[in-house]
């Protein structure tokens, strides 16, 4: 072999050296091509044919997160619980659970207590004193008389508590709280039955709320639901109220919430016959309880209380109506009574709901209420909250009333 030729075979060997190098760089360019590409197409949001770049697909990554959360979960779960999402559940509104009976009363009592704090820091304080002549009685009457225990009851309680200081020869301020305490129980009367007509017997049981406008009426109606909802009874509501459209979606919206029908007439239309139809409903689904919300009216128009009577006998050609709740505003003092004793001789009262006594210092008007109707009151309205209703009790009530804080 000359050096020619071997100058040639050197050189061939050199290029197919190269050629075949050449080939497995390509081959393995196109095996990552080839991995990457299904990954892209994967996600649906790419559009066609833009396989981008590595910072352009980071982009586009990020811009779809919500679906392709998998993918960046460090960065993907803010995004996933983001407000802008919640709309949805608004849109399908979910049935509320109201607040179970036991976790309410513990609130509701400490609201209570705070509520009529005036009342009990005034008493204790009076009672404290070294000294208790006839002027330091006078102002404890006076203490009373205007947290509305009203006269008699007030004379009632003095006279007893003066009494038992003499008899009992009580000096000591623990002594005399505890007096005062045991005489405040025996007025507010706990032997009351305050059981609400809620059972269902042959039929549903059928409760009528009544009360002058803006009492609470429908907020108690919404209230009681849920607290009977919260008992597992099944409920359906009646918008008798038909002089006013928004109290019937009022109540509805109240029914909404905890999963219970309502049963309303169009505006304008015979109260009586809304309340017929709701019993009627109640009775065909076999519902446990039937509240019937009326109207509010005032308790000086004969024709519109009147009225309310007619309701009543048109329900009971259906069911017996085994509940009537007179609702009072806690703050309107001795109007409030006037108005109890009106309603009264309309229906026959057998419960007072008494409201709003998270806004007054007033927590006396619960004995003057029960006197004047002979109706115990049988529930507490504490406040505007969903839950803020309450079963009366007489010793959790004074208990409250002589809290300090
Ligand atoms: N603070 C407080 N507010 C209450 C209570 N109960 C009801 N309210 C408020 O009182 C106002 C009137 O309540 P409604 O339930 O609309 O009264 P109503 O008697 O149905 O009134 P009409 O539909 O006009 O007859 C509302 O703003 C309620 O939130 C309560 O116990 N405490």
């Amino acid at each position: 072999m000359d050096g020619t030729t071997l100058t040639l075979l050197i050189a061939g060997i050199i290029i197919v050296l190269g050629v075949t190098a050449g080939l497995v760089v390509t081959s393995r360019r196109r095996a990552l091509r080839g991995t990457s590409k299904p990954e892209l197409e994967k996600t649906p949001e790419q559009p066609a044919g833009s396989a981008g770049t590595a910072v352009e697909d980071r982009e586009a990554d990020t811009a779809t997160r919500p679906d392709t959360a998998p993918a960046q979960p460090e960065t993907a779960e803010p995004e996933v619980v983001q407000p802008e999402t919640e709309p949805a559940v608004v849109e399908q509104p979910t049935v509320e659970k109201p607040e179970a009976p036991e976790s309410r009363l513990v609130r509701l009592r400490r609201r209570l207590s705070g509520s009529n704090n005036a009342l009990s820091r005034g008493l204790l304080a009076l009672l404290s004193r070294d000294k208790l002549d006839e002027d330091t009685w006078e102002d404890f009457e006076d203490t009373l008389l205007s947290s509305d225990l009203g006269v008699n009851p007030t004379m009632e309680l003095v006279e007893a508590l003066r009494d038992r200081f003499k008899v009992e020869g009580i000096s000591d301020p623990g002594q005399a709280r505890g007096a005062l305490r045991e005489e405040l129980i025996k007025i507010v009367d706990p032997t009351l039955d305050r059981t609400l007509g809620t059972v269902r017997g042959d039929h549903p049981a059928v409760v009528m709320v009544v009360g002058v406008n803006g009492t609470g009426k429908t907020t108690t109606v919404g209230k009681l639901a849920r607290v009977l909802v919260a008992e597992d009874k099944d409920v359906l509501l009646g918008a008798a109220d038909t002089f006013r459209a928004a109290a019937a979606d009022q109540l509805e919206t109240w029914g909404s919430r905890v999963g219970v029908p309502t049963v309303r007439g169009a505006e304008g239309a015979d109260p009586a016959s809304v309340a017929f139809e709701a019993v009627k409903a109640g009775t065909e689904a076999e519902a446990d309880v039937v509240i019937v919300d009326t109207a509010g009216r005032l308790h000086t128009k004969t024709g519109l209380m009147d009225e309310l009577g007619k309701v009543k006998r048109v329900i009971e050609r259906q069911a017996p109506v085994t509940e009537v709740l007179l609702v009072l505003d806690a703050t309107t003092g001795q109007n409030g009574l006037t108005q109890a004793r009106i309603f009264a001789e309309v229906v026959d009262i057998t419960g007072v709901v008494l409201t709003k006594l998270d806004g007054s210092a007033k927590g006396g008007i619960v004995i003057q209420v029960q006197r004047e109707l002979g109706v115990p009151v049988k529930l507490v309205g504490l406040g505007e909250g969903v839950d803020d209703l309450a079963p009366f009790e007489a010793t959790e009530f004074v208990d409250a009333l002589l809290t300090q804080d």
